[in-house]
């Protein structure tokens, strides 16, 4: 944060800023709420910690780490664990607040948090990220609770590293408690179809996005920014519905195909340490040309601030589908709106994650555990009715349906907050 170390002081153009931002275009239609409104732009409490950890070659490294609880007037702390070198408290601050924003917005009830570790995975042995994993846990293990605040996956982390969060935390309290995290594998109490969940959301409502726009999936192209969990999944879904895949770009580069690249192949190269650029069933192209390649649907998949002011005057999609949190900056925005550039925004559009988490949690403390069909099929109907009820908010107000699910979100949080009260 620039200057004065200030939750209302954000540095610019950072998630944080953009989240503000958003929340300041919601205060005119929260209506005698907005007085409480103040309450969503600061988090309750942030929490850094120091992550020591012996590395294979004897020296001894340090990193930052995070756990933010942005709101939990609704219930207890959700949201995902990043590993990534750009991480930052200010990045997390916002992760957090979009947790909360998307909880709401699905009507879950939880409240909102996120974690990260500033590091780079990749250059971890599986030893060393282990080690990173489990003593973040245990500076964490203050905070969060299967009561408390649920950390989950998110970008470079996965189901092993939640399992070993799940072991470090059962450690230090002195029994297994599967529900302090979810997204973990299968035989340590993880749900069916939480793997594919997000991806699974942004397929849903992008499905219904695309029919209320008249846009027929079935030779639709769609181009696709982060090809990991998301942005590959959501990929697969919409190709099997018959769209093609013209575009996808990963950190390794940018692949392109106008007949459609070939997931089944693709898909498996991607995820080794080659990355995309190294499938042969397309053309590999500047980076900066992504932006450029003919599409009717764009989905960003990756990171916070990739739609620009200027990626937003020239992309060719109708549609945005947000798999990534935060990746449009507020005058890119206007920018699409004024284009008529339709936008799914990540607090509805990749919330399909959290949403089969919070399944995961309650079948674990049920300790009775549903088949896939159960769960996608309730999935379905959450994000549908969600997305249905915000579609009408912004129809209602004539609002774009980023500001329409924020209207939804944050008066059921400052409602929550003004029947709580304030006083101890
Ligand atoms: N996992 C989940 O359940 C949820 C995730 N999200 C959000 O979705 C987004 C992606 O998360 P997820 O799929 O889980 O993460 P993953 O780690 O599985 O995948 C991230 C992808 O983004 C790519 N990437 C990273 N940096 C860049 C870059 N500078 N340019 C292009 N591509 C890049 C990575 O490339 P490479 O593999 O080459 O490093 C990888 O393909 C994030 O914004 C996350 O917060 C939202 C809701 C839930
Ligand atoms: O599954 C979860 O609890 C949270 C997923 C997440 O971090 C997100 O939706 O951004």
């Amino acid at each position: 944060m620039s200057e004065k170390l200030s939750f209302v002081n954000p540095t610019p153009n950072s998630p944080w800023g953009t989240y503000l931002q958003q929340v300041d275009r919601v205060i005119p239609y929260l209506g005698d709420l907005a007085r409480w409104s103040e309450t969503l732009k600061r988090p309750k409490r942030a929490l850094i910690v120091d992550v020591p950890i012996e590395m294979d070659d004897g020296t001894v490294a340090h990193f930052e780490g995070y756990r933010v609880q942005h709101n939990m007037s609704r219930g207890p702390g959700k949201g995902g664990v990043r590993f990534h070198p750009d991480v930052t408290l200010e990045e997390v601050m916002a992760l957090s607040a979009w947790m909360t924003v998307k909880t709401a917005a699905v009507n879950l009830p939880y409240g909102g948090a996120k974690g990260g570790i500033r590091v780079d995975p990749k250059t971890l042995s599986l030893k060393e990220l282990e080690k990173v994993t489990r003593r973040y846990t245990s500076e964490i293990g203050i905070i969060i609770g299967p009561h408390t605040d649920i950390p989950a996956p998110d970008v470079n982390t996965n189901g092993q590293i939640m399992a070993w969060m799940m072991d470090t935390y059962s450690m230090n309290v002195g029994g297994t408690a599967t529900g302090v995290v979810t997204g973990k594998p299968l035989h340590l109490g993880g749900s069916l179809g939480r793997v594919k969940a997000t991806g699974r959301g942004v397929f849903v409502t992008g499905r219904e996005a695309a029919r209320r726009l008249g846009l027929d999936l079935r030779g639709a192209r769609i181009a696709v920014q982060g090809f990991g969990n998301v942005g590959s999944v959501a990929a697969e879904l919409f190709a099997e519905a018959g769209a093609k895949i013209v575009a996808v770009q990963d950190h390794t580069g940018t692949i392109v195909n106008e007949n459609g690249l070939d997931l089944s192949k693709l898909i498996p190269i991607a995820r080794t340490v080659a990355g995309a650029v190294s499938f042969k069933g397309g053309d590999v192209v500047p980076n900066d040309k992504f932006w450029d390649v003919a599409c009717d649907i764009l989905i960003p998949a990756a990171l916070e601030g990739q739609i620009t002011a200027e990626r937003a005057k020239k992309t060719t999609a109708k549609l945005v589908l947000e798999g990534a949190n935060g990746p449009t900056v507020p005058e890119a925005d206007d920018i699409l709106a004024e284009r008529g550039v339709l936008v799914v925004p990540d607090v509805i559009c990749n919330a399909g994650g959290v949403t089969v988490s919070y399944f995961e949690w309650v079948q674990d403390f049920s300790s009775f555990f549903w088949d896939e069909d159960e769960i996608n099929v309730r999935l379905d109907r959450i994000m549908m009715n969600a997305l249905n009820h915000i579609w009408d908010t912004a129809d209602k107000h004539k609002i774009t349906l980023r500001t329409a699910t924020y209207a939804v979100a944050c008066e059921r949080i400052l409602m929550a907050r003004q029947e709580r009260g304030l006083y101890p």
